[in-house]
């Protein structure tokens, strides 16, 4: 990894902060984002923990090692869900990983927690995770919300497969994906409208229930 790298993936998780920032993605400090700079040994930034997200500042991010592990001495603590974004480095071809909390995926994490799993069909913006075919179903699992972060990482890590592109943590948020800063916001922005289209939809047609 060269200095050049390290400052262009910086600059990318810059700005997508900057972007999830202006929607209110990012309530009472929560949230958390990375993105990946070396393979092997596996490294990425990722932002520090408790911080405001709303601002930007030149301590956001620090970089981890593969144990989630600061690569340099610092002042600065890795998201306390660093192991969630480790997790899914080494599951997936992953290149950058976004946790947020949101009105709408808290709120379809509790309705559909029981089911273990949300589905979309029959939507058109499930093209947004290459799923092109009339009949084609996009699964977003969800998981419950141990406070230990290494079960949870377990957790999460157990979902991950084919066509899994994101995972729902009940009452928490959700960790989305993709191969590089583009697609994982692309990924987010898509699961958050259908998550909102939803829950629209059931409050006109079932009165909320
Ligand atoms: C105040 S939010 C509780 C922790 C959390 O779920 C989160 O996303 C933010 O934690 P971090 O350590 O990354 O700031
Ligand atoms: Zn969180």
């Amino acid at each position: 990894m060269t200095t050049v790298d390290l400052k262009k993936r910086w600059h990318e998780l810059a700005n997508i902060k900057d972007a999830l920032g202006a929607r209110g993605w990012f309530p009472g400090t929560s949230g958390n984002l990375s993105i990946k700079v070396s393979d092997e040994p596996l490294e990425f930034l990722v932002t520090a923990s408790g911080k405001d997200k709303y601002e930007r500042t030149d301590e956001d991010f620090l970089l981890v090692d593969e144990n989630s592990h600061p690569v340099e001495q610092t002042s600065l603590k890795p998201s306390a869900e660093t192991l969630l974004h480790q997790k899914v480095y080494e599951l997936t071809d992953a290149g950058c990983s976004l946790h947020v909390h949101t009105v709408s995926n808290n709120v379809i994490s509790d309705i559909y927690a029981e089911q273990g799993e949300i589905t979309f069909q029959g939507q058109e913006l499930i093209k947004a995770f290459n799923l092109w075919e009339e009949d084609a179903v996009l699964r977003v699992p969800i998981i419950e919300n141990p406070s230990h972060i290494p079960d949870l990482a377990d957790l999460l890590g157990e979902q991950i497969g084919k066509n899994i592109y994101g995972v729902l943590i009940r009452n928490h948020g959700i960790t989305a994906w993709g191969r590089n800063a583009f697609e994982a916001k692309k990924h987010l922005e898509a699961f958050e409208f259908l998550f909102e289209s939803h829950l629209t939809l059931r409050t006109q047609t079932q009165g909320g229930r």
